[in-house]
């Protein structure tokens, strides 16, 4: 597990738009070979997408050969809602306010000011005729993509991971959900505040379909989620928070913003932000987690055109660091760190500087020795 921390939200979703940029160049994505990104909704998104449109535009990214699936969508509620997780994922513009200015150009969202082509966009539909099926479908779709190369989620304040409420699967797959009362109360303010307005049931992937992908990556600001962060870092893996599962996962990030450590020990934080200092000093910030960890590395995946092309993930090698010299203290031998202590009954100094054990019966011959 990696916690990154960051002064504020903004830090904290560019370090993420930043990271999730340099993992697509460094897989060098193909019409045969896409990246496939998990992708989230939510107020805590919302700045990464706003970066991640804004590199685009300077020419610093290309989406042409990434393909996306959504973690979520609203049950019941029209695709063209403002609220559905359709329109938040488009969304062309911010409402403007009565003097004609751009109030929220945080509002723009991701996939109508970016590259990515539509036929690589997947989004759960909350309006299917079968909503088993839909979720089949779409754990199927993933699959023969072989797999999802990065999942970029957020959480809520109950540590929900997508719409995996608390006491969800820890192994559930793409399914219908119930929302928690929490989850109603919270979202409510995407709907005028009137809980009455906001959909009882969601589609969501499930916990397992997240823990599949060969890297998660969780967004967490504000005080309001404090808790359920230090539920998931500090404590054991539980079904009540279902973010907690992510122990599970070999590559999961947790970027969050000081707002979001309000619960941690000191001592979590100060261990977290050294391990980031260490991996800075060494160089291996950059470094991408090894292909052999992941769990889709024998899978075979299809092109996005149904081709049906297989890929091997490509093996990817470590830097070679000296680390001889790193910030870790030397280790003095056992010798050195006693001294010249006075080698007790038990200790045989005749073999070299490094004391050595005697085996008990050994011990027992030099007692009755001395006895003697
Ligand atoms: N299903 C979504 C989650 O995927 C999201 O993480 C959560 C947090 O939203 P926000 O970032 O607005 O707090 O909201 C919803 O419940």
């Amino acid at each position: 597990m990696r916690l990154i921390i960051r002064d504020s939200a903004e830090d904290a979703s560019s370090y993420i738009a930043d990271y999730v940029i340099d993992r697509i160049k460094a897989f060098e994505p193909s019409p045969e070979k896409p990246f496939v990104l998990g992708l989230p909704t939510g107020g805590s998104p919302v700045l990464i997408y706003r970066r991640l449109v804004e590199r685009h535009r300077a020419g610093e990214i290309s989406f042409r050969n990434v393909v996306t699936f959504n973690m979520d969508e609203y049950v019941g509620i029209p695709q063209e809602h403002p609220e559905s997780y359709h329109s938040f994922m488009y969304k062309a513009r911010g409402p403007i306010c009565a003097r004609g200015w751009l109030l929220n150009a945080l509002a723009q969202h991701f996939f109508s000011h970016v590259d990515v082509p539509p036929r690589n966009i997947n989004l759960l539909n909350g309006n299917a005729p079968d909503l088993e099926a839909e979720c089949h479908e779409y754990e199927n779709k993933i699959r023969k993509y072989g797999g999802i190369e990065l999942f970029l989620g957020g959480i809520g304040p109950d540590g929900h991971l997508a719409f995996n409420e608390p006491g969800s699967s820890l192994k559930s797959r793409t399914r219908v959900k119930t929302l928690a009362y929490d989850t109603i109360l919270a979202n409510s303010r995407f709907f005028g505040n009137d809980l009455s307005q906001v959909p009882r049931m969601a589609l969501t992937v499930g916990v397992q379909t997240v823990l599949e992908a060969r890297e998660v990556v969780i967004i967490i600001t504000g005080a309001h989620k404090a808790l359920a962060l230090q539920k998931c870092i500090e404590e054991g893996v539980n079904h009540m928070w279902t973010l907690s599962s992510l122990q599970l996962h070999p590559h999961p990030l947790i970027v969050v913003d000081e707002d979001a450590t309000l619960e941690l020990k000191v001592k979590t934080v100060k261990y977290f932000k050294s391990i980031e200092k260490v991996v800075n000093e060494v160089g291996l910030a950059q470094n991408f987690p090894r292909k052999r960890d992941s769990v889709v590395e024998d899978q075979i995946s299809l092109a996005p055109n149904g081709h049906g092309s297989t890929r091997k993930m490509d093996k990817m090698e470590l830097p070679r660091i000296d680390i001889s010299c790193g910030p870790s203290p030397v280790l003095e031998p056992m010798s050195a760190r006693m001294g010249k202590a006075t080698p007790g009954p038990f200790i045989d100094d005749e073999v070299g500087d490094e004391p050595r054990l005697t085996s008990m019966h050994e011990r027992m011959e030099e007692l009755s020795l001395a006895e003697q």
